[in-house]
């Protein structure tokens, strides 16, 4: 039985967490956006058009004394943003930290939409959702974490995702020294492939809890915390001068003073999402408004628990017990 980590460092304004991988023989290092949010590990790849890729690492099946092209697969995926990506698919050795899957489903891009090609430094998405809703066809892949889950001391992983520094994915155990306090679990749905779990209620700043529930999932691949239009409406009406800008398709806010904490349920625990990470970016140079962490989920069905909530905690995704912890960082 092993267990593994691996260092996850946050681009600009945490706007994503990218961790290094390496696939194939000799091995290829790539950096990419590990995403609780979906199932599938794709990558750039040398069968992409060029004008498709500014600046990001590839990879190369035929580089690879191991890959094995699994004939007549292909894959294609689009992401709440509406950007997508497609292509065909290998089986390769990949790597992560010190554990290693020997024949991973690798998703080769032959095209990418151009929120991807932009995004200079990421190179590939890995999927660390169930694998239910892997794109792969005919016949749907395993995830790494599927493939590996089964020879790790737990069938586990940790998220502990930092604001504006480098975090770590654990794979097989829960590090004690990560977390201080109890943590708090709630039973997890995967029936839609995702890590989906309902908060119980939330809070806006000091204010009492109010009982309302919420229902959505954990995605490490989305930027934002997405909640009901109601919550977030309850949440800016305490903000001087918060409006929804419809230039910047968001709830805006001066950036000072500081806006009142977030606070969500789990289970019989909280979670409390300071005010200074609402204010998610300035939104012009002059540094006066700041888009707000927090949106609306209007439109997506199910809430959505990203980065500006899950980098407050020590977030243990336990596919063994099919429940999510939180744990108050260390
Ligand atoms: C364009 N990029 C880098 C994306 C990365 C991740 C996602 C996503 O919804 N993950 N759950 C969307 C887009």
């Amino acid at each position: 039985r092993q267990t593994g980590t691996v260092e996850t460092d946050a681009e600009k304004h945490d706007v994503e967490y990218l961790t290094p991988i390496s696939i194939g023989t000799p091995p290829q290092n790539l950096i990419v956006d590990f995403d609780t949010g979906s199932s599938d590990l794709w990558v750039f790849s040398t069968e992409m058009a060029a004008k498709d890729i500014k600046g990001q690492a590839v990879y190369d099946p035929n580089n690879s004394s191991t890959s094995e092209k699994l004939q007549g697969s292909t894959w294609q995926i689009t992401y709440g943003d509406g950007s997508s990506s497609s292509g065909d698919v290998y089986l390769d050795t990949v790597t992560i930290g010190n554990l290693t899957v020997p024949n991973q489903a690798v998703e080769a891009a032959t095209k990418v939409s151009d929120e991807f090609t932009d995004d200079a430094n990421n190179d590939g998405l890995l999927g660390l959702g169930f694998s239910s809703i892997n794109t792969v066809q005919p016949t749907p892949q395993n995830t790494f974490f599927d493939n590996i889950k089964n020879n790790l001391d737990a069938p586990l992983f940790t998220a502990d995702l930092k604001h504006g520094a480098p975090g770590s994915y654990n794979f097989g155990y829960i590090d004690p020294a990560a977390y201080v306090g109890n943590i708090s679990w709630t039973p997890v749905d995967s029936s839609q492939g995702f890590w989906s779990f309902t908060s119980p209620g939330y809070a806006v700043g000091t204010e009492a809890m109010r009982n309302h529930s919420i229902s959505g999932i954990a995605d490490t691949g989305t930027t934002l915390l997405l909640l009901p239009k109601s919550v977030v409406k309850a949440y800016y009406e305490e903000i001087q001068g918060a409006q929804y800008d419809s230039n910047q398709g968001g709830y805006v806010f001066p950036c000072s003073p500081t806006p009142p904490d977030f606070v969500f349920g789990v289970s019989d625990g909280i979670v409390t999402v300071p005010g200074d990470m609402v204010s998610y970016a300035p939104v012009d140079s002059a540094n006066q408004d700041c888009f707000g962490g927090i949106q609306s989920d209007t439109g997506i069905g199910f809430s959505i628990f990203g980065d500006v909530a899950l980098k407050t905690s020590f977030v243990v995704f336990d596919a063994g017990g099919l429940q999510l912890g939180w744990g108050a960082k260390n």
